[in-house]
């Protein structure tokens, strides 16, 4: 007999996952990733089930890391809600397996954990590949990842102003009125990104919204959605002009409309720029396209039972 899985909800997860401690976890795994060790990390590209009828698709997201001992998947929900609805547009839940035995030992919210793993991956990015002496923080959107973009961006670095836009100003007024520090609400993308050295795109377009001619000559875009073949953000001039960063090579060539259909060349991953194989263009203008994957959802789960069992 084994024991019953640990159920854990959002807000434990949330309680027992911080930026300190996961930045670092996942610099470490984004970098083995990067070297294809099959005995060391196995993750498929996400399985991918679409939901046409109502503008959602389901997403299955297994991980193995050998050395650290994580068995893991995610299953995540995605759908394009109308302005204002109050339900969530992605919903995930995460199991943790023990890998010796093939038992589950955790389930538990992956909503935290898709919110905070991403941010933190795309401060990563913008650690590696923003200008110097970045100054203005730029955010296209205001649901779940622009707020845990914004807390990541604003926590791990010092800019001296936070700008973001929304497709409704309202939504943009609301997502400000919720944050301590202050932040500029723009009415146009084009007046939002106007000089920002750095700019987080983290909305449901399926068309593009940000265009290489606004974008300010060596910015670090972090591009977060648009996560199907035939979606985008991000224009072809943009695509084209700028050195193109993935999470993974397999995933952005599967998943992102934004490679897939402006015919942009991938330059490197994150883990084969931690790992030392590729160099940080910093001097130039640079997109990192994350999509999203496993490997991440693994280590920020593990983080999450350690936590937890230390305090039971
Ligand atoms: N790269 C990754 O690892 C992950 C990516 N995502 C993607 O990030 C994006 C945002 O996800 P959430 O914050 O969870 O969603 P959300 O629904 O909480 O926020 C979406 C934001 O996009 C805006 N928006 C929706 N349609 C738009 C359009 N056509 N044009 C401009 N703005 C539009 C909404 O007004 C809202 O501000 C989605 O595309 C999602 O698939 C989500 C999780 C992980
Ligand atoms: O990695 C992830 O969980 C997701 N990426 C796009 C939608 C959800």
């Amino acid at each position: 007999m084994t024991d019953s899985p640990v159920l854990l909800n959002k807000h434990e997860v949330e309680r027992c996952l911080s930026y300190e401690d996961l930045i670092p976890r996942l610099e470490s795994v984004m970098g083995k990733f990067s070297k294809r060790d099959s005995s060391e990390i196995i993750q498929p590209v996400r399985s991918v089930v679409p939901i046409a009828q109502h503008n959602g698709f389901l997403g299955v997201m297994p991980a193995y890391l050998a050395a650290e001992g994580i068995l893991c998947t995610k299953m995540v929900t995605f759908y394009q809600r109308a302005e204002g609805s109050s339900l969530p547009s992605t919903q995930a839940t995460v199991l943790l397996f023990d890998p010796e035995h093939g038992h589950v030992t955790a389930i538990m919210d992956g909503e935290a954990i898709t919110a905070k793993r991403t941010a933190a991956v795309s401060a990563i990015s913008a650690k590696l590949f923003m200008p110097a002496l970045s100054k203005v923080l730029c955010i296209l959107g205001s649901g779940q990842q622009a707020r845990s973009h914004y807390d990541v961006f604003t926590n791990v670095f010092k800019f001296k102003e936070v700008r973001v836009w929304s497709r409704r100003r309202e939504m943009a007024h609301r997502f400000v009125n919720d944050l301590q520090g202050p932040v500029r609400v723009c009415s146009s993308v084009k007046e939002a990104v106007t000089g920002a050295d750095v700019i987080v795109t983290a909305t449901g377009a399926s068309e593009p919204i940000l265009f290489g001619e606004w974008v300010k000559s060596g910015a670090h875009v972090a591009a977060v959605g648009a996560c199907r073949p035939d979606w985008r953000e991000l224009d072809d001039v943009l695509m084209r002009e700028a050195v193109v960063y993935v999470d993974s090579r397999e995933g952005a060539t599967a998943e992102s409309g934004d490679i897939v259909l402006s015919g942009a060349q991938v330059f490197a991953e994150l883990g084969e720029v931690i790992n030392g194989s590729f160099p940080a263009q910093r001097e130039k203008t640079t997109v990192f396209k994350s999509l999203g994957m496993g490997i991440q959802d693994a280590v920020s789960a593990k983080l999450v039972l350690e936590k937890w069992n230390s305090e039971h």
